[in-house]
């Protein structure tokens, strides 16, 4: 591969249930999202200088290469380790972050960092790499962002320094890796997820990397298969919120209440498994009776999440608003804003999902009608990619 231009992409997330209750060993079910993240690597024409563009986040770095290989001995890993708070504080130091950072671009360019020198560290030199990641998921909206930057990175890092191979043949669009490709991605992905979350429970990552719709616990990751079509509203309240903060938010209650904190997440865990079961139940077509059993697990599981302290006025709002149009929303992803998910029944008359829709916009929400399952990460030919990304990866 090396010295070829690259582009790779891969899935946001939504999930259907378990958020933050899977950081604690309990089930989540998760599908791949059709609105994706695109990564453009390309041999850099200055031979000593690393470049990294970041358009969704108005970041765009460069580093001399002589500069970087000064950290190369503290890194240089052979296979995923999670990184040291001494690793993390020689890149802060570096990059000029303060400790302690929860700022979108330093997230994103610390966890860019570890992920280049770790991957790229046992080079005989780093490479010069131009890289710009675009993205179509909203950052920081619950929809696996951060995990689809760290996925493509990885991928794009990996194939370019020769750890896993370039599987596109002439004339194909889209190429996967191995699953033991995959693995050593998903693996990698992880570690930039603990960079940016502090404590991820590896869901997110391993939806980006898998794609379709997985189960997950404790590392964990079953593909469930033939799950029937589901038709969802997906819903920003453009509400800012950072996973990082939600997550130890929920983990401090915990501590401090176990007992009243631990049930509610082994409820989580029931829903979780409950809805697989219906799912897997009615991979002929959901009836009637599995609806109401998939609405009810929303509305018990939303009121869980807002007991665990990660709802937010905005998504009470949200629910409210499609309630009044018979509609089931749950937040997905971190909460205390970002989006929610709302279930439409196949039969629903299109008057009722407009109006709630008009409703929500009206609120400043930001609504898709999406398929969910989408494929994992994924190397594109450059003629693959929507003009809209050509577009953002060319301009940026
Ligand atoms: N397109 C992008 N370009 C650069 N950095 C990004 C991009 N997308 C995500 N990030 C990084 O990920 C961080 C957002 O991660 P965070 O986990 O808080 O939200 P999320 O992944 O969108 O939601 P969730 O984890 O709840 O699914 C940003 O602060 C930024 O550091
Ligand atoms: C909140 C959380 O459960 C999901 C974020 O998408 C965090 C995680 O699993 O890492
Ligand atoms: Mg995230």
């Amino acid at each position: 591969m090396a010295g070829k231009e690259l582009y790779v992409s891969a899935p946001g997330k939504v999930i259907l249930h378990g958020e933050h209750a899977v950081v604690h060993g309990k089930v989540a079910l998760a599908v791949g999202l059709n609105l994706r993240t695109f990564l453009r690597l390309k041999p850099s024409r200055d031979k000593n200088t690393m470049k990294i563009n970041l358009p969704n986040i108005g970041a765009k770095l460069s580093w001399n290469i002589s500069d970087l290989q000064t950290l190369v001995p503290s890194f240089q890993e052979c296979e995923p380790v999670s990184p040291s708070p001494e690793q993390l504080d020689i890149l802060k130091t570096f990059a000029g972050v303060s400790s302690g950072t929860k700022d979108t671009e330093s997230l994103a360019i610390l966890a860019f960092l570890y992920l280049y020198l770790s991957i790229c560290g046992q080079l005989r030199r780093l490479p010069s790499l131009e890289i710009v990641v675009w993205s179509q998921l909203p950052t920081g909206a619950g929809l696996g962002s951060s995990a689809a930057y760290s996925v493509s990175l990885v991928a794009a890092l990996l194939t370019a320094s020769e750890k896993i191979s370039y599987p596109a043949q002439d004339n194909i669009e889209t190429a996967r890796w191995t699953q033991n490709e995959l693995t050593l991605v998903n693996g990698w992905a992880f570690q930039g997820e603990k960079v940016i979350h502090g404590n991820p429970s590896g869901v997110d990552n391993a939806v980006g990397t898998w794609g379709g719709a997985l189960r997950y616990q404790a590392g964990q990751i079953t593909p469930i298969e033939r799950v029937p079509m589901l038709q969802i509203l997906l819903t920003n309240t453009r509400v800012p919120r950072s996973t990082k903060t939600l997550v130890a938010g929920v983990k401090d209650k915990l501590l401090k209440y176990p007992n009243i904190m631990e049930p509610v997440l082994s409820s989580i865990n029931a829903i979780s498994e409950e809805c697989q079961r219906v799912l897997q139940a009615a991979v002929d077509g959901l009836s009637k009776e599995h609806y109401s059993v998939l609405e009810e697990l929303i509305d018990i599981n939303q009121h869980h999440l807002n007991v665990i302290g990660v709802g937010h006025p905005s998504l009470d709002r949200l629910c409210q608003v499609t309630a009044s149009h018979g509609l089931h929303s749950k937040l997905t992803g971190a909460g205390g804003g970002g989006c929610a998910i709302t279930l439409l029944q196949p039969d629903i008359q299109p008057t009722v999902v407009d109006a709630a829709k008009q409703q929500l916009s009206d609120c400043g929400y930001q609504c898709w009608e999406t398929s969910i399952g989408a494929p994992g990460v994924s190397l594109q030919s450059s003629s693959s990619l929507p003009e809209e990304v050509t577009r953002s990866l060319n301009t940026a």
